[in-house]
């Protein structure tokens, strides 16, 4: 069984049709990357299948579970997890406690523990905060918990956004642009860095990006999106060869150049 299956997914505005009659699947532990030009419908799909735009035609099953109609916040809880275009942190929080929030999915401390049964509470809370800069360190923040997020350079606030994300140990992780404004080289550290989430944490991913090199280095299936229509489906190989990609989107360079 696919771990992500959706079936006819479309999503309108008005009268523009942002995602268009989508079938998509991945298996666990795949990444798996979005592309296609600006305004193709990327983000959109990202948001209906994570909850944020419940009115949608379609179906989507994530590990056997329907998610229709449900919140981002019950999508949550079936662990997938999400980070955004633009970083959406608590600017005016500490790193340490952006992850603590995230986490608060996975406690499990109810009224009545909070109430009647403070030291289960407190020793939950205790083990929270010691995973949370656990995570830290596994980005490669370690020892910055007491700096505000908005004080972390751009990267280092990507790597956080990661880091929260990462708290729910989601079964999928959705990331969108994860290299956008990062340099070639912090871009080619994100590269090795979300392959060794897949591989040495067992997470899925699929991800959206404009950066050719990291998706073709990375991605073991691309799905192209074009005008909300998907147009290609493969392997890096495949879509840097297919003539519909190159001109929707990639261009000729792309498809000569080598596949890192
Ligand atoms: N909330 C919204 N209300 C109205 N139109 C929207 C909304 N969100 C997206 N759109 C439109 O839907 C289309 C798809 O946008 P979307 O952001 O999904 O594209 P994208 O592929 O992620 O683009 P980019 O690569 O530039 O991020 C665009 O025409 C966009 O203007």
């Amino acid at each position: 069984m696919a771990l992500l299956e959706v079936k006819g997914l479309t999503k309108t505005f008005g009268g523009l049709v942002a995602v268009n009659n989508i079938d998509f699947e991945m298996e666990d532990k795949q990444i798996v990357s979005v592309i296609g030009p600006n305004g193709a419908g990327k983000t959109t799909f990202f948001n209906v299948i994570s909850g944020y735009y419940p009115d949608h035609e379609g179906t989507i099953t994530f590990d056997g579970n329907n998610l229709k109609d449900l919140t981002p916040e019950r999508v949550a809880s079936y662990r997938m997890a999400r980070t955004f275009q633009n970083i959406k942190l608590f600017p005016n929080m500490l790193t340490v406690e952006n992850i603590l929030v995230g986490m608060h999915l996975h406690l499990n401390s109810n009224i009545f523990d909070i109430v009647c049964n403070r030291r289960r509470k407190i020793k939950e809370e205790a083990e929270a905060y010691e995973r949370a800069l656990e995570l830290l360190k596994y980005v490669g923040l370690e020892g910055k918990d007491n700096e505000l997020a908005k004080n972390l350079p751009y990267g280092e606030q990507r790597l956080l956004e990661i880091a929260r994300a990462l708290a729910i140990k989601p079964k999928l992780l959705l990331l969108d642009e994860p290299a956008a404004g990062l340099n070639p080289k912090e871009t080619e550290a994100m590269k090795n860095f979300i392959i060794k989430i897949r591989d040495e944490l067992g997470h899925s991913i699929l991800l959206i990006e404009h950066d050719m090199k990291l998706v073709m280095g990375l991605s073991d299936k691309i799905t192209v999106i074009n005008y909300g229509v998907k147009i290609a489906e493969g392997t890096p190989l495949e879509v840097k060869h297919n003539p519909e990609v190159i001109k929707a989107y990639l261009g000729e360079d792309t498809a000569t150049e080598e596949v890192a």
